[in-house]
């Protein structure tokens, strides 16, 4: 389906009424120890093939730039990471658009065999904006809807370098995370330092006594893919504030996303 047809369908899912009421986290799996998770497998967590390594995570959310950035290091990077991704046989949740960073990764996710979901809103979908995504692209109404739909998909977070957009994105995950709406893990690319100014700023709120020692945790960095994804896999969620929101018991009792009614682009 183009995306001029796509843009004219009716979202798959329901109108957004408030992000945190919207966001029907699945729990991350907890039967695959992280010692197993490095071994090499013929059959992957992800669902993978030969030689991929098995992950506990089936799809992974990955926050970046609509641009690329002006060093090549930030764009190695996003190759890097959707090369990862398929080495685990894990499939990409992304903002859908073809452009700048988020194009380097879908594509690599995509050319490797990965399952890749681009979430758009309407208003954001035709080609001069987004670009041509790969994939399948689920069409919602708005931006409220796009990051819930994103965050209840994936079993991760990954930030790559990016501008307003992602910080916005990165810091609601996070902040998701405080809540307890999610135990997710919210991962950093710190590519060349990218990140330090934000982490030396979280820490002063720290420091300041606005962001707790236990809620600075939530966020994990690495300068690599390979390692952020290692520490990922690795991550085990500290804090227990865990808020129930109105309409919680009955979505876990419905945790598997319903993927079958996105429209596919390629
Ligand atoms: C600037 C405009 C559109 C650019 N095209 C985009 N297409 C899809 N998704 C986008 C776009 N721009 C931003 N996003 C979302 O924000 C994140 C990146 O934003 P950043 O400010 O570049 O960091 C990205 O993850 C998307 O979810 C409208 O004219």
């Amino acid at each position: 389906m183009t995306l001029a047809a796509a843009a004219e369908a009716p979202a798959p899912t329901h109108a957004f009424a408030i992000a945190a009421e919207e966001v029907a986290m699945e729990p991350l799996s907890t039967a695959t120890a992280p010692a197993a998770m490095e071994e090499e497998s013929s059959s992957s967590g992800g669902g993978g093939g030969v030689g991929e390594r098995r992950s506990r995570f089936r799809r992974i959310c990955v926050y970046c730039g609509s641009a690329k950035g002006k060093k090549p290091s930030y764009q190695d990077a996003a190759v890097d990471l959707g090369k990862e991704l398929v080495e685990r046989g894990i499939d990409l949740v992304y903002g859908g658009g073809s452009i700048g960073l988020m194009g380097l990764v879908s594509h690599a996710v995509h050319a490797g065999g990965r399952h890749v979901i681009g979430i758009i809103p309407k208003s954001l979908m035709p080609r001069e904006v987004t670009g041509e995504p790969v994939g399948e692209v689920r069409a919602v109404s708005g931006m409220h809807e796009r990051k819930a739909e994103m965050a209840r998909f994936a079993d991760a977070f990954i930030a790559l370098p990016g501008g307003y957009g992602t910080l916005e994105e990165l810091l609601e995950v996070i902040t998701w995370a405080q809540l307890g709406i999610h135990k997710k893990p919210v991962g950093l690319l710190n590519v060349d330092g990218f990140y330090n100014p934000l982490l030396s700023f979280i820490d002063l709120a720290v420091n300041e006594g606005f962001i707790t020692e236990e809620a600075r945790r939530i966020i994990i960095s690495a300068p690599t893919a390979k390692e952020l994804v290692m520490k990922l896999e690795d991550y085990v969620p500290e804090y227990s504030i865990g808020l129930v929101w109105e309409d919680q018991n009955q979505k876990q009792n419905n945790l598997v996303p319903e993927l079958d009614s996105g429209i596919t682009s390629s």
